[in-house]
């Protein structure tokens, strides 16, 4: 997939969107030549590496910039807060407090199920000081957030906006994910209009994208098209 990703990053701005932190994207996917947008939307960084893209579309080429973190004030409370939930999840055996930088994730899903309320009102307890922060809940965890307007599908509309790709007819965003807060980013485009949303998924779900998936590894496919879409346009572009 590494490759797959890194050849399509050659030739378009690639980005990763995921509600882990930042750093843990990238040493899980470990290729300079992307954008990654972490904690769920709310820190992205620019490429560390210059691709092809950049120079032919006459964007800057400054290396190691961080682009956007729309929730810095929260650091110190989501630290705070991370201690805490970190000491009160000793008691649940199973129970993981994920720090993701700028959100929190509790894993639940090695927790027996008996357990799984209480784990809630645990959460919701510690959070009860924090009104500004709140809480979601994804597959067998919960998320703490800051409370501001700020998810993936601002993240989306950020990068595209920042490389004047937004509303433009000539430009065709395509974003893939698996996970439910990835819907936000389905609506983004549903609602602009422009591009396709895929989403990844073994069962039917209600969703804001236009087609599915049903494994990751079917995602080659449509990565795979691009390369080579691209490298056709540019032979007939450069002998016609
Ligand atoms: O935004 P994504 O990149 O799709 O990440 C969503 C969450 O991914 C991780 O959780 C997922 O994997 C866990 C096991 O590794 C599993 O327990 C959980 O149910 C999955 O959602 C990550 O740990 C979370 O912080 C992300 O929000």
């Amino acid at each position: 997939m590494r490759d797959a990703v890194r050849g399509v990053a050659q030739h378009f701005p690639t980005a990763i969107v995921s509600g882990r932190c930042r750093d843990k994207v990238f040493s899980f996917v470990k290729l300079e030549e992307l954008y990654y947008a972490g904690s769920h939307g709310m820190d992205i960084k620019g490429p560390t590496k210059v691709s092809n893209h950049k120079w032919l579309l006459g964007l800057s080429t400054q290396a190691d910039e961080v682009l956007c973190q729309p929730a810095t004030e929260f650091l110190p409370v989501i630290q705070e807060v991370h201690e805490k939930l970190t000491a009160k999840m000793e008691s649940i055996p199973g129970a993981m407090v994920e720090n993701n930088k700028f959100c929190l994730s509790v894993h639940f899903r090695c927790v027996e199920e008996a357990e799984w309320d209480a784990l809630g009102r645990d959460v919701k307890a510690v959070l009860d000081d924090y009104p500004k922060l709140c809480l979601t809940k994804g597959r067998k965890v919960l998320e703490v957030r800051p409370s501001i307007e700020w998810n993936k599908g601002h993240a989306l509309k950020f990068l595209l906006k920042s490389l004047g790709y937004a509303e433009r007819v000539d430009v065709f965003p395509i974003y893939i994910g698996d996970d439910r807060t990835d819907e936000d980013a389905f609506k983004v485009l549903q609602n602009m209009g422009q591009g396709i949303g895929i989403l990844v998924t073994k069962f039917p779900k209600e969703t804001s994208a236009s087609y599915s998936l049903r494994e990751p590894a079917e995602v080659y496919s449509p990565l795979y098209m691009c390369i080579h879409k691209y490298t056709f346009i540019y032979i007939n572009d450069v002998y016609s």
